[in-house]
Formats: C-alpha cells, structure tokens, sequence
C-alpha cells in the first residue's frame, strides 16, 4: 500500500475507494455483490456507487430518469455503512465520461487512492470510452467476471507498457446472471424482480410504476402513488404498493 508521510514521520495509509460505475437502471443484487467483492478483497474503505448523468453508449433506448436511477441506488446501498451514492455524474450538464467522473472524485478525495469497478463487458469496450488514455492515470481498474462475458485483458496489455502491472485486476465472484434489462423487461411484463434486487427497489419500481409500456406511463405521472406495475412483481409479499400514505 502507498503511504503518505505524518508529521512525526509515521505513515498513514491511504484511504481506498472503489468507484462502481454504471446507469443502474435499475441498479441489482449484481452490482452490489460486484462492489461488496472489490470491497472485501482490496481493503477499500468505502465504495461510491456513481449512477451516470447521460450514458452515450445507451443512446439507442430510453434511460430512465437520472433522479429515479440515483434514488434507487441511494435505496440499494443505504445499509451498507461502506457503500455511498455520489452525483457527480447526473449533476454534469454533459455527456457521461468515466475520465471525468475520476477527474472529480480525485479532487474531491485527493489523498484516497481509487479503485474502478467494472465488470467483464465494460471492461471489454474501454477502448471506445472517451479520453481512455487518461483513465489509468486516475484510477487502478478492477475487472469482475460476469456471467456470459469473457474477462479478459489481452486488449489492454499494449496500451499499459509504463504502468504498474496492478493498474488492472481481473478477480472472480460470485456468479450472478441478472442484467438490469432483464430486470426492466420482467418488470414491463409483470413478471417478479424479486430478490433480482433488493426489497426497496422493487417497491420504488412500483411506487414509479417504471418500465411500464408507453400507454402506461401517463398514468404514472398523473398519479405517482398509484401501483402500476403488474401484482405479479409484488410476488406473495405482504405489503403496501409504495403509496404516499
Ligand atoms: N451481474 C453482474 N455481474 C457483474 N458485473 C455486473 C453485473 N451487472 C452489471 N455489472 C457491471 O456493473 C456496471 C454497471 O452496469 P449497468 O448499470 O450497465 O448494468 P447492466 O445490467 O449491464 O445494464 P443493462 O442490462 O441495461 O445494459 C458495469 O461495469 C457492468 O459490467
Ligand atoms: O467514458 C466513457 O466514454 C464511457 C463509455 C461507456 C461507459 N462508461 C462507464 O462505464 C460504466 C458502466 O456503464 P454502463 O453504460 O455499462 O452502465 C459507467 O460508469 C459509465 O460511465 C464510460
């Protein structure tokens, strides 16, 4: 670990934190185990999850409101004393670059040293990211498996020649085949999400009444309390659709 010096000349260790990138739409149990694996294996002290602003690689479909995504995640993590949910990305009136995200975490935490989080398939398109050269100077990468995507690297080895050979890592977890597509087109037939995410999502989901067809959507913003997703997502379970009361 890096140290910096204390005035007495002892070392203090520098903070680590993860960074957990993603449009999390909605966010799931894969991310999060995603995060708590990076967390448990790297020492981090604390992993912020960062929802994008306007994600430029999902421009051919509808993203879901930026404030609904970010609640969400803010609903996601908020028992995990470690996990934190930052703005910086749905804040910027511009497109989303990971470049900038790190640039404003690391003048925010100029000390911490930062650990990215993706997982096989976004690691795999970095070289399409914006400004990618400058990333590893920001961040150390970590690469996590993910069920149907090789995690691989052979893409970046001649780009990182100067780097240390720690500027990427590619660590196994726990397998968890959930994508938040299946999670919005299970939610849009009115099929469960249950247990795909946690308990508050789904009741947010349904509060929203989110990932509903077009006809539906009106509905939903006329009456923001009402249930408008299908009882099938709200499974067995006794309690209430999300209403204001
Ligand atoms: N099940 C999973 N296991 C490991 N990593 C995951 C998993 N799902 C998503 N990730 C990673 O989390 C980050 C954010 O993912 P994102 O929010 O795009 O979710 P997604 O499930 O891939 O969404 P979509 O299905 O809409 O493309 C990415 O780095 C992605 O690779
Ligand atoms: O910087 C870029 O150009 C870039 C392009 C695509 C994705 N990313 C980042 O990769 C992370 C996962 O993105 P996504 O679209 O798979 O949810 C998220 O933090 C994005 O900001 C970044």
């Amino acid at each position: 670990m890096q140290q910096q010096p204390e005035p007495g000349g002892r070392e203090k260790p520098k903070r680590r934190i993860g960074v957990m990138g993603g449009t999390f739409d909605p966010v799931h149990n894969g991310h999060l185990v995603a995060a708590s694996e990076v967390a448990d294996r790297f020492g981090l002290d604390e992993v912020i999850f960062v929802p994008t602003g306007q994600p430029w690689q999902k421009a051919d479909r509808d993203v879901s409101a930026a404030e609904d995504r970010y609640l969400m995640t803010v609903i996601a993590t908020a028992s995990n004393p470690r996990f934190s949910v930052s703005r910086v990305d749905i804040d910027r009136q511009s497109i989303t670059r990971t470049v900038d995200t790190l640039r404003d975490l690391r003048c925010m935490h100029p000390d911490a040293e930062l650990y990215f989080i993706t997982g096989a398939d976004a690691l795999a398109s970095i070289l399409s990211w914006q400004a990618w050269k400058e990333l590893f100077d920001l961040a150390r990468f970590v690469g996590v498996s993910r069920p149907g995507y090789e995690l691989h690297i052979e893409h970046l080895s001649g780009h990182l020649g100067d780097y240390p050979n720690d500027t990427v890592t590619l660590i196994e977890i726990p397998a968890l085949a959930i994508s938040s597509s299946e999670c919005r087109e299970r939610a849009r037939s009115g099929r469960p999400v249950w247990y795909l995410v946690p308990d508050g999502v789904v009741q947010y989901i349904t509060k929203r009444g989110l990932y509903q067809p077009q006809d539906r959507d009106a509905a939903s913003a006329s009456a923001p309390g009402q249930n408008n997703v299908g009882n099938d997502v709200q499974g067995n379970h006794d309690q209430t659709s999300g209403d204001d009361t």
